[in-house]
């Protein structure tokens, strides 16, 4: 399991182990760990040009220290100072190391040191700037981490357009600036990164989009924080070998589990056959198609071993594709009985804060959740991680908001996020499969946050097996789920 803790756990987790070791270990743990990250990323050290966006903590300190190792190893290391604070002991590091600082404004303040001062010498003329940004292989941002507020200053926001314009990569020091950290929003400009390197624990930014999206790849260096359970998780390959619930010598179908599919309609029958085909593809033992006789026969027809009509199952998945088929009051009967349920699509209409949902999974996606929740849409994908434990407090539910990082909220706080998919998942029926396959997972005894997680994830890995970076069909990723479930499950 990965972990994103918020800004204030790791403050109290750096403060406890700040009085166990030797004052400014933390750093040069960070530093040491950021040098090697910025190395490997450029391929190699020596001759690289390497410019430090430098602000007024200690993420330009790790920057800075990380910049006088680079140049102790012949890189061209220049720092740009953007604030008339910066790191003391970092940047008469660099400047020991042979890197060089600029500055428009002279260093003041109490943590100024004039031995640490811009080379007096050193042109920061508009167009020098530019020059220098232009000329390098990487920039750095230690513009600001988990001590910073959303936003750019002018002087940042202007160098970090230069990097943008003249397509030299960024490197983030923790969190790409200007990000916010503990929602993952973006509502401010902010730094694009091509790579993070965070220390200690992820952030919740690293997993929540559109953060996430600006994080780029994100790499972390273990510095020895000793951290409380997280708030944000994000399963990994062992969780799901872990969670999912393999067959053993004694199951049968129905131990196993049996899913109700109440999905598809003569308008719409093609949601059905997409379901069933995510319902197999998933753990279950047997699937039972309810629904129009005509829709049954096309289920049949696309999946032999479906059962059509009502009997008795573990978990039901409903709502993908009902159209005008849409029963509400039979649909509510459902979600008020024992068997939890996946609830999807035109299932949604049915949601009222009334009830008590605990062993409901809902999968809208941002348009749906924000029906929901009387918002629009954009305020949901711009605070997606708020918006989804809104909707599972409100509605006692467990929400599965899908996009590009799937967040899945419980109505006890927890939060799981999946971060794998690829862009080509958003095509037409794959909320269907996804549905399908919660439903398997449900019915099969995981739990609503389980299911979802696992779910989201597994449906991710199907899509990037079957799409190898090219075009996919829903179809294609259900017929994918069983060879991408094997290789997770180590066969
Ligand atoms: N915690 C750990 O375990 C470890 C932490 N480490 C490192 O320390 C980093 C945290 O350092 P930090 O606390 O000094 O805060 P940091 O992010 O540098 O901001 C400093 C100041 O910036 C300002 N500012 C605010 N918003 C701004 C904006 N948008 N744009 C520009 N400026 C803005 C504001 O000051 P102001 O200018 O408002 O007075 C704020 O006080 C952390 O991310 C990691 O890299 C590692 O070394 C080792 C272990
Ligand atoms: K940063």
């Amino acid at each position: 399991m990965r972990s994103a803790h918020t800004v204030e756990q790791v403050r109290a987790a750096e403060a406890d182990l700040m009085a166990r070791v030797p004052e400014g270990t933390l750093m040069q743990r960070a530093a040491t760990g950021l040098a090697v990250a910025i190395s490997n990323f450029l391929g190699g050290t020596y001759g690289a040009r390497v410019v430090l966006l430098i602000g007024s903590g200690d993420n330009g300190g790790d920057a800075l220290y990380a910049g006088a190792r680079l140049a102790r190893r012949g890189a061209q290391v220049t720092a740009v100072l953007l604030s008339d604070k910066a790191h003391r002991a970092g940047a008469e590091a660099l400047r020991t190391a042979g890197g060089r600082l600029v500055t428009s404004t002279p260093l003041t303040g109490p943590s100024a040191d004039p031995s640490a001062t811009a080379d007096p010498s050193a042109t920061t003329a508009p167009t020098a700037v530019a020059d220098l940004i232009r000329s390098a292989d990487v920039v750095v941002d230690g513009i600001v981490g988990i001590g910073g507020r959303p936003g750019l200053r002018p002087k940042a926001l202007a160098v970090v357009q230069l990097a943008e314009r003249f397509g030299v990569p960024i490197v983030a020091v923790d969190t790409p600036s200007g990000v916010d950290v503990d929602t993952g929003e973006t509502p401010e400009p902010h730094v694009n990164a091509a790579l993070t390197i965070t220390f200690g624990t992820h952030k919740i930014c690293h997993f929540i989009d559109p953060a996430a999206t600006a994080c780029g790849p994100v790499h972390l260096i273990d510095i020895g924080l000793d951290l409380p359970p997280a708030e944000v998780e994000s399963l990994q390959t062992s969780d799901i070998a872990r969670l999912y619930p393999v067959p053993h010598g004694e199951s049968d179908k129905y131990s196993r589990g049996v899913l109700g599919l109440m999905v598809g309609s003569t308008q719409y029958p093609g949601a059905a056959v997409i379901a069933t085909s995510g319902a197999l593809g998933g753990p279950v033992g047997m699937v039972r198609y309810v629904g129009p006789d005509a829709v049954a026969e096309a289920v049949r027809a696309a999946h032999p071993e479906i059962v059509a009509g009502e009997g008795r199952v573990q978990a039901w998945a409903i709502g993908s594709g009902l159209g005008d088929e849409l029963d509400i009051p039979r649909i509510r009967e459902l979600l008020d009985a024992e068997e939890p349920v996946v609830l999807d699509a035109d299932g949604l209409k049915a949601l009222d804060d009334s009830g008590d949902h605990f062993d409901v999974l809902a999968t809208p996606h941002a348009g749906e959740l924000a029906r929901l929740l009387d918002v629009d849409r954009a305020t949901v994908e711009a605070e997606r991680l708020k918006h989804a434990r809104l909707a599972a407090e409100r509605y006692d539910v467990t929400v599965l908001l899908k996009g590009s990082t799937t967040v899945i909220a419980s109505p006890d706080g927890q939060v799981r996020v999946n971060t794998n998919a690829t862009p080509w998942l958003a095509t037409a029926g794959a909320g269907d499969v996804l549905a399908g396959l919660c439903g398997s997972l449900l019915a099969a005894g995981l739990t609503p946050l389980d299911a979802g997680s696992v779910g989201a994830y597994l449906h991710a890995a199907a899509a990037n097996l079957a799409s190898s970076s090219g075009p996919i069909t829903a179809m294609s990723v259900a017929a994918a789920l069983p060879e991408a479930t094997r290789y997770l499950l180590g066969g």
